[in-house]
């Protein structure tokens, strides 16, 4: 799949082929095929969540942040052993945090950090990149057709280009917050004891987001550099010949996945916040909204790998002293901009004012400002303030921590 990236076509660390899937940052099922045990598991009750929503505490709660390591050719049997299981809708217990920010801040970034520091096990090195198949297999895979190589655009690697690349990605995200936002909150579609959907028995966005990433891992799309899956055991082998990246992030930039701190976010926090309390039945509708949102987020968030490579090529001496000496709080304050963020922050705002309004004919914008708009704009200003933004920096600690550890080959 050739991806937007810097406004153009995709520039970044080649993939090396590997003969295994690597998880990063999603709950795998330990197989009886798998090789490795690269996890760390996080237990933590229900009442943790603050399962308001069920009324009681309904499970005792394992989270494997970093799961075991499964031969792509075992991955459909893993997948069939699901029933019973507990799933990731365990963590999708609403709670009170929409009214507690700063302790749901806290533990959204306490997750991204342990997510990717799990995924420094042994042979985290390629999280998408299945090899081909042998030529002549007609099957699929990329069987006897050539490799592609993209473009050498590592010069667009620029914050401005970036930052461009970032502001692109705000519509996206707000006009997909948009579209969730016309349904009710419906909770059953997160539920798994309502929507329970057979072979894992998961709620239905687990059932879509993962099947949606199995179906898209076919036509290459987690081969790309700026896409991350949320159910790295889903992927398969994909259909179409592989694409060789140019080299831009450091290949330890490949074990950075936060996507877990993300879907917790989106349902712990954002969901019950951006839909009115209900059921309008409208299950499937909502979980395809969710789906669109929870990839732009991932999206926007992951690209602080490339804001950071970006920022590290600006001041190499000074991470690098800051990176040796792991001062994670060092880096965290020489990437922070804070000028930046405010800048975004009354930016989506205004966005989200601007395009949660119906335009006439006559080119003017309906309603008057007491009309109640798609979408409240300060819900998506709190989100890019408390969410978006400290997760990509995260994002760019994790990203910059590893980037010593590889020589540069180009
Ligand atoms: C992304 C950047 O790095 C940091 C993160 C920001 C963000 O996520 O929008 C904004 C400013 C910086 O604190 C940047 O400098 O543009």
């Amino acid at each position: 799949m050739t991806v937007a990236i810097f406004g153009q076509r995709c520039a970044s660390y080649a993939c090396a082929p590997a003969d295994v899937a690597e998880s990063a940052g999603g709950r795998v099922t330990p197989s009886p095929h798998s090789s490795t045990i690269a996890g760390s598991i996080v237990s933590r009750t229900a009442e943790d969540l603050g399962s308001a929503w069920t009324g009681r505490a309904r499970y005792t709660n394992t989270w494997l942040i970093m799961g075991s390591s499964a031969r792509s050719d075992d991955l459909a049997s893993s997948r069939n052993e699901g029933s019973g299981q507990s799933t990731w809708h365990d963590r999708c217990a609403f709670t009170s945090y929409s009214s507690n920010t700063s302790s749901f801040h806290s533990s959204l970034i306490s997750t991204a950090r342990a997510a990717t520091a799990a995924a420094d096990g042994p042979g985290i090195t390629a999280l998408a990149t299945l090899p081909p198949l042998p030529k002549g297999d007609g099957g699929g895979g990329g069987g006897g057709q050539r490799t592609e190589e993209l473009l050498d655009e590592s010069h667009t690697l620029t914050l401005d280009a970036i930052r461009d690349t970032l502001i692109r990605l705000e519509d996206s995200i707000i006009f997909n917050l948009i579209e969730r936002a016309q349904y009710k909150l419906n909770r059953p579609t997160y539920d798994a004891s309502i929507t329970s959907v057979p072979p894992r028995n998961v709620c239905l966005l687990e059932f879509l987001l993962r099947e949606t990433e199995q179906l898209h891992s076919r036509v290459r799309r987690y081969t790309s550099p700026d896409e991350h899956p949320f159910f790295p055991d889903a992927i398969e082998r994909p259909v179409l010949p592989p694409l060789v990246y140019p080299k831009v992030l450091c290949p330890g930039a490949e074990a950075v996945n936060v996507n877990l701190a993300i879907w917790k976010m989106y349902l712990e926090w954002l969901l019950p916040q951006l839909a009115e309390e209900g059921d309008d039945r409208n299950y499937g509708s909502a979980a395809t909204c969710d789906v669109m949102c929870l990839q732009a987020l991932s999206r926007r968030i992951h690209y602080g790998k490339f804001v950071a490579e970006a920022k590290y090529r600006e001041a190499m001496a000074e991470y690098d002293q800051l990176i040796y000496n792991k001062d994670r709080e060092g880096i965290m304050k020489k990437l922070t901009m804070k000028a930046v963020e405010d800048a975004v922050v009354r930016r989506v705002e205004l966005k989200a004012r601007i395009f949660g309004q119906d335009i006439l004919l006559s080119g003017a914008a309906a309603g008057s400002d007491n009309e109640p708009q798609k979408i409240d704009p300060e819900i998506v200003a709190r989100l890019y303030r408390d969410g978006i933004m400290p997760l990509t920096k995260e994002v760019e600690v994790e990203y910059l921590l590893r980037r010593l550890d590889f020589p540069r080959t180009s």
